[in-house]
């Protein structure tokens, strides 16, 4: 626990700021906050954490408030000495303060990457850390260290992450000595997950390393496989914690195989931190259009009545890849498509989806609407899933693997690369609507995307006009999250001319031409958000639980059968069987209506 939890609150300062403008979310809106409050050394964002740890205190001279503007931040008397000019003493207490502060005046930053000789450390996280540092999103003070069994010194591991590195095609400018300065920073630590001794020795090292300002936070990634979750979660929170700033600790799916299996991966982690240090990343909340979903639904007028069973036939979100699990084999058989991709990217679409209008854009308000949502779905029923393995393809000209070709991949297994399933809300606003969830390993294209199908027109005066097949006439709106990212809304136009037919068309937001800036990766959101404190984006341990009640019995019940899944080659649209599930609810899917990417 941290020493601000168990001091009393006469051991504590509450610090009053007045914010003019309430507060504000989004990049833009982060850089503005901390420009104009750096100079300001009482700096400090109010997160929720601290609010709840504030109104604990029970007194209401000390209680966290909001109201009329007035943000108010706890922070311990040693370390503000005066109200106005606050100088910056270091904490007394050997003990962990946790508090919420994010000024980087007075404040370094460590960022933990354990597993960094990993795929995923790899591949998105040294990325996504140069390009904040790049962006000057990061403290001028901050520095990454690699935790790992690999054997490396610090100039194996520059090579490593330099190896990694790459400048963004509008951005280059100075990129080459921006990832030099960037590697500079980079340190490793060898050692094992299961004992505590490696991580004492990482300790010695980031302290070393964090001497030129008072405060030092401290965040760890677990990029490494669920077996060593805890150990390494518990390892790094007893011998690493910061006794000078906050710690928070970023968790990588999966969080468990089933109800139980991530009820004890939670109590597990628990043991070691508590929930406000706890950032369970669902990479796809990172993604650009999925952060955009509130926006559109609840900053423009025109979407949100449409919004509900009267005019919305069917929800559609579909996530397919055109590559099997080349390399990922022996993780994935554990997993299967519907733990990997079904059960956490797709379910937390729909719940943004589907979710009623959040109180604000706290953090807690949103996540309390996205369990709601998820509380009032039924789980699924076998009857609703159809699964899918894709079989090896051989052409003229090449031969592509079948699942079971993996030589990681354990013979005869039935693990699902495929699946397709009907989901239900019962509640008022989705009673009847069926939301269809498909996802796909080794298929034609590469895509996700939410396909929104609205009703047909009542009494419509153009119907001789419009053809005979009435889902071709009726409006659709397609979120595409990826790749060439994109909303567009299919209406019913007059071609242009004298006569009067009428055909499909589109209104095309193409974020390519449209905004001509590269997308930021979801990890450098997601990274950035957990800087700040921001836990929007995070799954919170009660939507998690929801989630796996949702998907727990019917994933028992197909192990249990020995359901086989249908074959489907590689490269192709899949099983026939999922056709008759979209028919079973008198719906198409609509990505195979329309041309591939
Ligand atoms: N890769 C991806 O695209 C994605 C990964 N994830 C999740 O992120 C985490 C990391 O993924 P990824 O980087 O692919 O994983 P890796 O399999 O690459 O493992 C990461 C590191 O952990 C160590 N390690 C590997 N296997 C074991 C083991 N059995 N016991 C102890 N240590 C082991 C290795 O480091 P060393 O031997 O040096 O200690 C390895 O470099 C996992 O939980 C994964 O499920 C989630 C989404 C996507
Ligand atoms: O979490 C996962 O996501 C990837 C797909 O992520 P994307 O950002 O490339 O769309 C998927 O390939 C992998 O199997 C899964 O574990």
């Amino acid at each position: 626990m941290s020493s601000l939890f168990n001091t009393t609150p006469s051991e504590s300062m509450v610090k009053l700021k007045s914010f003019s403008q309430p507060k504000k979310h989004g990049l833009v809106h982060r850089l503005a906050d901390r420009s104009r409050l750096l100079p300001n050394l009482s700096l400090t964002r109010v997160s929720h954490a601290t609010n709840e740890m504030l109104r604990s205190f029970k007194s209401p001279a000390l209680a966290g408030s909001r109201e009329n503007g007035v943000a108010v931040q706890a922070v311990p008397s040693s370390v503000l000495a005066s109200k106005d000019s606050p100088a910056i003493a270091v904490p007394s207490t050997s003990q962990a303060l946790n508090v919420e502060i994010n000024d980087w005046v007075t404040s370094s930053l460590s960022v933990v990457v354990v597993g960094a000789s990993g795929d995923l450390a790899k591949k998105k996280i040294f990325p996504a850390l140069f390009a904040l540092y790049y962006e000057g999103l990061l403290p001028e003070e901050f520095q990454i260290f690699g935790y790992a069994r690999s054997k490396m010194s610090d100039t194996d591991f520059r090579d490593l992450i330099s190896s990694t590195l790459t400048c963004r095609i509008d951005a280059a400018e100075k990129c080459g000595d921006a990832q030099e300065k960037f590697l500079k920073r980079c340190f490793y630590q060898a050692g094992p997950y299961d004992d505590s001794s490696g991580f004492a020795q990482l300790n010695t090292k980031m302290s070393e390393q964090e001497v030129s300002k008072p405060r030092a936070n401290r965040m760890f990634f677990l990029s490494i496989p669920p077996n060593v979750f805890i150990a390494a979660a518990g390892g790094a929170a007893e011998q690493c914690s910061s006794k000078t700033g906050w710690t928070r600790v970023i968790v990588e799916k999966p969080f468990g195989r089933d109800s139980t299996s991530s009820r004890e991966l939670s109590d597990g982690l628990s043991r070691y931190l508590r929930e406000d240090q706890t950032y369970r990343i669902d990479h796809y909340l990172g993604k650009e259009l999925i952060e955009n979903l509130t926006v559109l639904r609840f900053a423009n007028l025109v979407f949100e009545p449409l919004w509900n069973r009267d005019y919305i036939k069917s929800v559609q979100v579909i996530f397919s890849e055109n590559f099997g699990t080349e390399g990922r084999g022996g993780y994935f058989d554990q997993y299967g498509i519907i733990r990997d991709v079904i059960q956490n990217h797709l379910l937390q679409i729909v719940a943004l989806f589907a979710m009623e209008p959040p109180v604000s854009l706290d953090a807690e308000d949103i996540r309390n609407e996205k369990v709601k949502v998820v509380r009032s779905m039924q789980p699924v029923q076998l009857d609703d899933v159809v699964l899918g393995q894709y079989k090896g393809r051989k052409e003229k000209n090449f031969n592509l693997p079948g699942y079971l070709d993996d030589a990681t991949v354990p013979k005869g297994s039935l693990t699902p690369t495929f699946a397709a399933i009907a989901m239900h809300i019962n509640n008022a606003r989705w009673d009847g609507v069926p939301f269809l969830l498909k996802a796909g390993k080794a298929l034609d294209n590469r895509r996700a995307e939410i396909r929104v199908q609205f009703r047909h027109i009542p009494g419509n005066i153009y119907k001789h006009k419009m053809g005979s097949n009435m889902d071709n006439t009726s409006n659709e709106l397609v979120i595409r999250i990826q790749p060439k990212e994109s909303i567009y809304l299919k209406i019913n136009n007059k071609v242009p001319g004298l006569g009067l037919r009428l055909d499909s068309t589109k209104l095309d937001l193409q974020y390519q031409s449209t905004y001509k800036k590269e997308l930021p990766d979801a990890y450098e959101r997601l990274l950035l958000d957990v800087v700040n404190g921001d836990k929007r984006l995070f799954i919170r341990f009660d939507e998690l639980e929801a989630a796996w009640e949702l998907y727990t019995p019917m994933l028992h019940e197909i192990e249990a059968k020995k359901v086989a899944p249908e074959l489907y080659p590689y490269g192709s649209r899949g099983p026939v069987g999922a056709h008759y599930l979209a028919a079973k609810y008198n719906v198409r899917w609509a990505d195979l209506e329309e041309e591939s990417l």
